[in-house]
């Protein structure tokens, strides 16, 4: 992490001052540059997204401000950063936060272990704040730490449900028009109200678009953008597409992104998003397999069959167990092919205790074990099977609801398997 000086959040030079791509030629260039793969084909440093985050959150009406807000118990901040850096191709991510609040996201990111972050200091507004995170990646700033990347992304620190799928389609479609944004078809009509609150004028609704979160700019489109324009731009303006589009004459590509993208504005805000986040740890699944040989043979079976049913599907054999719980991975599937006790299971049982994830949510666990009653008696095995019980109502006082499964299983299958 590091916390670079972007410079303040002072007004940008007034006047026309592109240096780099105008107009035309902008988009030109633009198209002429390599297109992005869905896993390769990003070069080394060409995407980082800034994330302005300087908000008090005045519309949520707590005193916290919003993107801090706890929803199961983690601040709403780190899933925006979450979905992010889930990314591997973006490979800078800037977060603009105010001086006071400075620690705080420091705290947040050594507790959620987030990578690739730098913090810039943001200004008064979120257009400066934005401008403060693009600082901290130009070349032309006095100590710039971070490299210049060809496609910036801008996504607002309060839309955590950002997917893969959507910030590739901006960021490709950047490389192509200079400029992309997500949008969503208006929920209501915009209506113009005169200055005695009568119906001035109203909009064609199908005609409109509600502009969203994440964009997406060559680099040199926006930064430009944002040196030129004026003081009343940054002061009240909302939009970075008309930015592009007023100062580097980008008319942007819009794409069509998901209802989630929606930006938490209001208290009941935080609700919708925590009911999300439960529908998405209902559909994520973590299979820890007892040797590294399962995980990959038994393991990728598993896999294959679960994601049929399910969004997330994670196999392991257990290094990054402690990464995937504090991902909030609240289902556990334990599968003990080698062993009979339960030591696989009770390592899993103290990390998901240590973390302390059942707090807010009950952690579901499956122990499973296989039987082979005829080169082990059967007495023998279930009695060792058995103390499962004794261990699940000890996990239950935690929060923890551990069950076991035993499945027949005989050693000559086993041996026909391995040949
Ligand atoms: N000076 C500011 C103001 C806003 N933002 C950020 O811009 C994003 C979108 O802005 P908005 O929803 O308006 O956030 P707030 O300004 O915090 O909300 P409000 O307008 O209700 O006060 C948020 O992530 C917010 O933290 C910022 O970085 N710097
Ligand atoms: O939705 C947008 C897309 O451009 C806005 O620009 C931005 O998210 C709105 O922020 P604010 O509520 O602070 O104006």
């Amino acid at each position: 992490m590091e916390l670079g000086p972007p410079g303040g959040s002072g007004p940008a030079e007034p006047g026309p001052r592109l240096r780099g791509l105008r107009g035309a030629d902008a988009a030109a260039s633009a198209s002429s540059l390599s297109r992005f793969g869905a896993e390769a084909g990003c070069r080394a440093s060409a995407v980082a997204a800034v994330l302005p985050a300087g908000g008090s959150g005045e519309r949520m009406g707590v005193p916290t401000p919003k993107q801090f807000c706890p929803i199961l118990e983690r601040p709403l901040i780190s899933y925006t950063l979450q979905a992010l850096e889930r990314v591997s191709w973006i490979k800078d991510i800037i977060v603009a936060v105010t001086r006071e609040n400075m620690e705080t996201m420091k705290g947040i990111i050594q507790r959620y272990q987030h990578k690739r972050i730098s913090l810039v200091e943001a200004g008064v507004t979120r257009h400066r704040s934005i401008f403060n995170g693009l600082k901290a990646l130009a070349e032309d700033q006095p100590n710039c730490r971070l490299s210049k990347p060809e496609v910036v992304i801008i996504h607002d620190a309060v839309r955590p449900f950002v997917e893969e799928d959507v910030l590739l389609k901006v960021v490709t479609a950047a490389q192509e028009h200079g400029a992309s944004g997500a949008i969503r078809p208006l929920v209501s009509t915009v209506i113009s109200p005169s200055a005695d609150s009568c119906l001035d004028h109203s909009l064609e609704r199908a005609r409109y678009r509600a502009s969203e979160m994440p964009q997406a700019f060559l680099f040199d489109v926006i930064y430009d953008a944002y040196q030129q324009c004026s003081d009343y731009d940054l002061e009240f303006g909302t939009e970075c597409l008309h930015l592009a589009l007023k100062y580097s004459h980008i008319k942007a590509k819009l794409v069509e992104g998901s209802p989630d993208l929606w930006k938490v504005t209001y208290k009941r805000d935080l609700y919708a998003a925590e009911s999300i986040i439960k529908e998405r740890i209902s559909q994520k699944v973590c299979v820890v397999m007892d040797t590294k040989e399962d995980e990959e043979h038994v393991g990728h079976c598993l896999e294959e069959m679960l994601k049929t049913e399910l969004n997330h599907v994670k196999v392991t054999s257990g290094q990054d167990l402690q990464q995937i719980i504090l991902e909030q991975c609240y289902n556990f599937v334990c599968v003990n092919v080698m062993t009979s006790d339960f030591e696989e299971t009770q390592r899993l049982l103290n990390m998901v205790e240590e973390s302390n994830l059942s707090i807010l949510y009950p952690v579901v666990v499956i122990s499973v074990h296989f039987l082979d009653y005829e080169s082990v008696p059967l007495g023998q095995k279930m009695e060792k099977v058995m103390q499962i019980r004794e261990f699940a109502k000890e996990a239950k006082k935690r929060n923890i609801l551990l069950s076991g499964l035993l499945i027949y299983f005989p050693q000559e299958i086993q041996r026909d398997l391995l040949h």
